[in-house]
């Protein structure tokens, strides 16, 4: 989408493409009425002045903070007043572009009601939820414990004689930390706690706690919250009023235990259902889906700047060729860059298929089937894992790739990177979610002679044939093959499971033994992760794919696991499936495939279709007239308010006249 003025400094690479740009565009939005929602919805944005992003980084918290909080008030009642749906809703929101209270009231503390909720509690808080007059957050994590949920400490204590909990935080550790929005915006927060009857504790439960007037804002009797403080980076993830919270005996009535899993009546018993406990961590499941698509969305807007100013920016030059080169051409940046752009087109195709993933495990569960759990858990934690690991990396290596000019805030790149790298860590620690897909490994290897694993477990069934059989690969062009490239994956990530497997199953079984072993088994839950996003990105081309898209995206393709292969060349040396010189050819043709996105790769990014607005980025925009706009922005900062600085009289004078120290010195 152009929004520049007119002059295209990269109209020559526009020129070189050889494909589609509408259909990938369409293809990349997710279909076409997705795609005129999205462009509706990014000029929508663009051309209001309250969403504005210009300065965000040079505010004072306590400014940034009320002016985010006008975003989201204005966001909302553009909305209501433009009868806007909930996909235009949800699209308004991801072009205004910074994290926000509202993230966590619709993302989490609405389904987590919608999951955990009976169906008379879904009807008396949804509603209000609905149309905002409650606001809710998402309050799990405590100062002492957050990866580990079973180790929450606050309390829920039913008091049979009032027909009420008492919610408490007992330490200092229980007080709530970290959860978006409860800072200063909620009205109301899902806190997961201890649930104690009689005595005996139940474990961890959730319940809708008041905590803030719906009067006038102020916390409530016993109450004591707050925002947890600045957070890396400027601008970021600080738009957030992530918060503490502690209660001192507050009562709550009974009924606000959100109680589809397990129920307490008046007289105090406490009653489970017969679905798996597990259901309580559904919003973090929805969550993690959510998250892959995204990370496709960060990734892309990082190699979007990275690539536009790569072919504007010249360095050098050969006695070969006129002038000076432009840097995408060095053989070196494309290694950088390409795999990147690559990653950002497979994540996306991966993120559609979670999307389907999702749908399918909802409508089992509602039917009271919950055959599929494990699997969903183990790719939405492993997925979310090595997704948005790499997206935080890509940003940075982005960021460099820039050069001098990718550290300035006018690249768009320090303050994309501090919004995006807390995803390595909220939704679950990244580390923790692959030794929840190890486990999730090791138990289906466990059964495979009984129970015949599905989905993308599946190829563990083969595990006898991916043991044996060795890469068969002679040539480059060998490697040219989906199967083949499928296979490899397959029998090393079967092979690291089976080693780590057959490792702890010669042992004694204890925990020690099994912590022992956590680094090969996160290296098997990493590889088996890595041979899901080559299997689905292969096969969501294989459905249905345009014609005028479909051979860039095959680059694009090969190009994503032929890097994966490489990169992680020691992984599959090490299981004996390939040799070094398949590694060798493999590296070639890479090399081809860099050679066939190089014409296309300004068009390959503009399909992305981010708006120059979006991407608020000197060095990334549209229409590459990069230096004008860097010199230009030099302008804005707060520091060339007056020609002299502030301080010059008190500071910099005395230096330069010597009055004060001279006679001290030395020299
Ligand atoms: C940036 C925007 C993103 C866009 C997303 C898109 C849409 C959504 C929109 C908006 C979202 C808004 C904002 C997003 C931004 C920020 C929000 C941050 C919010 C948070 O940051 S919010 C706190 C998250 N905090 C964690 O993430 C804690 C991590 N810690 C755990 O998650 C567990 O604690 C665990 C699993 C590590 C330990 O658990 P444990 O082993 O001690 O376990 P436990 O006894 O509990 O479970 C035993 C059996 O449960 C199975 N199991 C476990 N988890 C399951 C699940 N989820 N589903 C199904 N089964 C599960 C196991 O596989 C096992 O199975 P088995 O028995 O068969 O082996
Ligand atoms: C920006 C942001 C927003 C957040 N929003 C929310 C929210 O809205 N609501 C909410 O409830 N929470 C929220 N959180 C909290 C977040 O979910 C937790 O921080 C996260 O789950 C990690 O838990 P932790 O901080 O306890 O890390 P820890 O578990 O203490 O991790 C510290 C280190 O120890 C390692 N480690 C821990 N246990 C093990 C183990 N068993 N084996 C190997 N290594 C281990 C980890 O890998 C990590 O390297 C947010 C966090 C951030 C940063």
């Amino acid at each position: 989408m152009q929004d520049g003025n007119g002059l295209d400094h990269l109209a020559g690479e526009r020129a070189m493409a050889q494909f589609d740009l509408q259909a990938m565009k369409v293809y990349l939005a997710g279909g076409q009425r997705e795609y005129e929602i999205s462009t509706k919805m990014a000029q929508l944005v663009a051309n209001d002045p309250v969403f504005s992003k210009e300065d965000r980084v040079r505010l004072a918290r306590k400014d940034l903070y009320k002016n985010s909080l006008r975003k989201a008030g204005h966001a909302w009642k553009t909305i209501l007043e433009k009868g806007l749906s909930e996909v235009e809703g949800l699209k308004l929101r991801h072009f205004v572009d910074e994290p926000t209270y509202t993230d966590l009231h619709w993302g989490m503390f609405i389904p987590a009601i919608k999951g955990q909720g009976t169906e008379e509690q879904q009807h008396k808080w949804l509603p209000l939820a609905y149309k905002m007059a409650i606001i809710g957050c998402y309050a799990q994590t405590e100062l002492g414990h957050g990866s580990n949920v079973q180790g929450l400490e606050t309390t829920a204590t039913f008091d049979p004689t009032t027909d009420e909990f008492i919610m408490h935080s007992p330490t200092v550790t229980s007080t709530k930390w970290w959860p978006g929005g409860l800072g200063k915006a909620s009205t109301h927060a899902l806190v997961y706690a201890r649930l104690i009857t009689d005595k005996k504790d139940h474990g961890i439960h959730a319940f809708i706690a008041p905590i803030r007037s719906l009067e006038d804002h102020t916390p409530l009797p016993n109450v004591t919250v707050g925002d947890i403080g600045v957070k890396f980076g400027n601008g970021g993830y600080n738009t957030m009023d992530n918060g503490f919270l502690r209660f001192d005996h507050v009562r709550i009535p009974r009924e606000n235990m959100l109680m589809r899993l397990a129920t307490v009546t008046k007289d105090g018993k406490y009653v489970r259902s017969n679905k798996p406990r597990q259901l309580g961590y559904g919003a973090m499941v929805f969550v993690r889906q959510g998250i892959v698509i995204d990370a496709s969305i960060y990734l892309s807007r990082a190699v979007t700047i990275a690539v536009r100013y790569s072919a504007v920016r010249r360095q050098f030059g050969n006695k070969d060729e006129p002038g000076e080169l432009q840097v995408i051409q060095y053989r070196t940046q494309q290694s950088r860059l390409f795999p990147l752009l690559a990653t950002a087109y497979a994540y996306r195709a991966v993120g559609f298929w979670m999307k389907s993933l999702y749908a399918d495990v909802m409508k089992r569960l509602n039917d009271n089937d919950f055959s599929t759990l494990p699997e969903v858990h183990a790719c939405t934690a492993g997925l979310k894992s090595i997704t948005t690991s790499v997206t935080a990396d890509g940003i940075e290596e982005c960021r460099k790739l820039c050069g001098g000019h990718g550290f300035l805030c006018a690249s768009g790149l320090p303050e994309l990177y501090a919004a995006y790298v807390p995803a390595c860590t909220y939704e679950g620690d990244n580390t923790i979610l692959l030794l929840q897909v190890a486990r999730f490994l090791l138990k289906t290897l466990s059964q495979v002679s009984k129970v015949r694993p599905v989905g993308t477990a599946a190829y563990l069934g083969n595990i006898k044939q991916l043991s044996t059989q060795n890469c068969k690969v002679s040539q480059g062009h060998d490697w040219l093959n989906t199967s083949v490239l499928l296979e490899a994956f397959e029998a090393r990530s079967a092979r690291q499971a089976a080693a780590v497997a057959l490792r702890l199953a010669k042992g004694s079984g204890s925990e020690a033994e099994f912590q022992e072993n956590t680094p090969e088994l996160v290296e098997s839950a990493r590889a088996h992760c890595q041979l899901i996003l080559v299997s689905k990105f292969i096969e969501q081309l294989q459905t249905g794919t345009p014609e005028g898209i479909r051979k860039q995206l095959e680059v694009l393709c090969y190009t994503y696991a032929f890097s994966q292969l490489i990169d992680n060349a020691g992984d599959f040396l090490a299981t004996g499936y390939v040799t070094g010189n398949q590694i060798a050819l493999a590296k070639e043709e890479l090399k081809h495939m860099f050679d066939k996105i190089r014409p296309n790769a300004v068009a390959l990014v503009d399909a992305f279709d981010h708006t120059d607005d979006y991407l608020g980025s000197a060095l990334g925009r549209y229409d590459g007239d990069v230096y004008t706009h860097l010199y230009k922005g030099a302008f804005k900062e707060s520091l060339n308010d007056t020609v002299v600085v502030d301080g010059y009289e008190e500071y910099l004078k005395p230096v330069l006249t010597q009055n004060l120290w001279a006679p001290h010195s030395k020299l």
